[in-house]
């Protein structure tokens, strides 16, 4: 008999025949670069979804990609990754690392090279096991900070403080992962934070400032202009390593004084296991302390924000808090896993504000994706910024509401600002859990508000963040 015609509609459509951002690769480069909308690449790719649909291909410079905003194609695409994820690399850092001769982290590696790292550190990063031991760590530099709040609010005379409280986040993730890491506190709480760290931390900023416009350019290239944008690039890099290198000598010459018989952070395990030579640990843990300061401060900032101007959702996850205490005293992993309503406003604030904008892969085999073939080996992302304020996945998106994550609707595949799968976020559980226990401690001590309730403009300098950093009122609740 002769083959049934499979109908025209459901034969995927062509590669090719993709609706496409820009005509021209290198006048969409010039544009962006023009307009500097670099800064803006979220909110071109928004328009992009609405002026083009669900899929869409761009091609800027040397750079080609295929961009999906729904749940399903992000499905489809993650169900292709294979054993090896894969990500755009960074050639101005994979630059820095090659001409420093240090090792690369888990984040720059690739295939056997990072599956061999990633699943060593997942024991002692984010395993529930590694994690219950971080976690007490955690807790006492959250106390610590609700303790300077208290003390700048009882030195003056009003019963309240408002504040730009930009500086004092990165100080408190920096605090937080620095002691999670190295078993040491830095005393960034103190009144006189020690000028090192600050060095450190505006070095991390500098370096991801740079990193965005060197994204699209050939670190050949740079080199060779060795403009300032590059110097500034190597310099920041270079005092990211000169600390934790400090940070690592420290531990390291207490771990050969003897066995340190307690827990004392992610690093001293690690040297204890000796599972991954030295010159590993060192790249990875700078990778960890470099990447857990903005990365976490910034969902902070903008979850007091969205509480402070929704004060009826911040009432709500008071009563929960007050609740979870009430229950007398339990592990704190515990008392965590009962606060569902806190979780979800985590889970609301990186909707809106993903800090990273978007999740890419290169499938390892041919994918059909809105009906369209892309080929293996086609670089893909996909677009959360746009997915968490799209109608078409989310209703009323708009809205800041943590219950839209408790009701019974399938929320798979929406969820993904750490990524998916094996190569998701390593310092997910150490985020998620630091973020969860300020905001139990700041919310059990203080009620937040904000100067000014319109939305806060963002923009992208490799973390999404806000173009000016909200005002926020502290007022003590006695
Ligand atoms: C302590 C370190 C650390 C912290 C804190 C951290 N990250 Fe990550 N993140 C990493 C590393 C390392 C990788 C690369 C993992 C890999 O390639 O195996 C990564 C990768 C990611 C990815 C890519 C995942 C994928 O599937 O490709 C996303 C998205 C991400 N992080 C989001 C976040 C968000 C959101 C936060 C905070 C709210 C955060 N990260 C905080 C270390 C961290
Ligand atoms: C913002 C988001 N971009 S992403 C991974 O989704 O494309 C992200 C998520 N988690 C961690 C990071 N990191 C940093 O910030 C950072 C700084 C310095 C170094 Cl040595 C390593 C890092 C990493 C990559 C860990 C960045």
């Amino acid at each position: 008999p002769a083959p049934v015609p499979v109908p025209a509609a459901a034969r995927p459509l062509p590669y090719e025949a993709i609706p496409r951002s820009g005509r021209n690769a290198w006048l969409s480069l010039y544009r962006l670069w023009r307009s500097n909308s670099f800064q803006r690449f979220h909110l071109v790719m928004q328009r992009n979804f609405q002026r083009l649909g669900p899929i869409y291909r761009e091609t800027i410079g040397t750079y080609n990609c295929v961009n999906v905003l729904l749940p399903r194609d992000a499905a489809q695409l993650f169900q292709s990754e294979g054993i090896f994820p894969r990500r755009m690399g960074i050639e101005s850092w994979i630059a820095h690392r090659q001409i420093r001769n240090h090792k690369c982290g888990i984040f720059l590696l690739n295939g056997e090279e990072w599956r061999s790292d990633r699943l060593i550190l997942n024991k002692e990063v984010i395993s529930p096991a590694g994690t219950r031991k971080f976690l007490p760590f955690l807790n006492a530099v959250a106390q610590d900070f609700v303790t300077l709040m208290h003390r700048r609010i009882s030195k003056n005379t009003r019963r309240s403080l408002t504040i730009d409280l930009y500086g004092d986040l990165f100080r408190f993730t920096l605090e937080a992962s620095s002691y999670a890491l190295y078993g040491e506190r830095l005393g960034l709480l103190e009144e006189s934070p020690n000028a090192e760290s600050q060095r450190f931390i505006s070095a991390v900023e500098t370096m991801l400032r740079t990193t965005l416009p060197l994204l699209f350019i050939p670190p050949g290239l740079m080199r060779w202009v060795n403009t300032k944008l590059w110097r500034d690039h190597i310099e920041a890099w270079d005092t990211i390593f000169k600390h934790a290198d400090k940070c690592i000598q420290n531990i390291y010459q207490e771990f050969c004084l003897g066995q340190p018989r307690k827990y004392s952070g992610i690093m001293a395990e690690l040297l204890m296991q000796a599972e991954l030579p030295l010159d590993s640990i060192k790249a990875n843990v700078t990778e960890f302390t470099a990447g857990g300061v903005d990365t976490t401060a910034m969902p902070l900032l903008f979850t007091l924000f969205e509480l402070a101007r929704n004060p009826s959702v911040q009432t709500a996850i008071r009563r929960e808090i007050a609740e979870a205490e009430s229950q007398g005293p339990r592990e704190l992993s515990k008392v965590l896993n009962s606060m569902p309503l806190l979780k979800s406003a985590l889970k609301e604030t990186l909707r809106l504000y993903p800090v990273g904008i978007t999740v890419q892969r290169y499938p390892t085999k041919d994918v059909v994706l809105q009906n369209y073939c892309v080929p293996a080996g086609t670089l893909c992302q996909v677009g959360l910024y746009a997915m968490g304020r799209s109608p078409e996945v989310f209703s009323n998106p708009e809205r800041y509401d943590p219950l839209r994550w408790l009701s019974k609707e399938d929320n798979s595949f929406k969820a993904l600002a750490f990524g998916f799968g094996a190569r998701q976020c390593i310092g997910r559980r150490l985020a998620e859990t630091e973020m969860m226990l300020f905001l139990m401690h700041v919310l059990r001590n203080f009620r937040i508000d904000t100067v000014s309730k319109a939305d806060i403009k963002t923009v992208f300098g490799f973390i999404l963040m806000p173009e000016k950093p909200p005002l926020l009122t502290f007022r003590p609740i006695d």
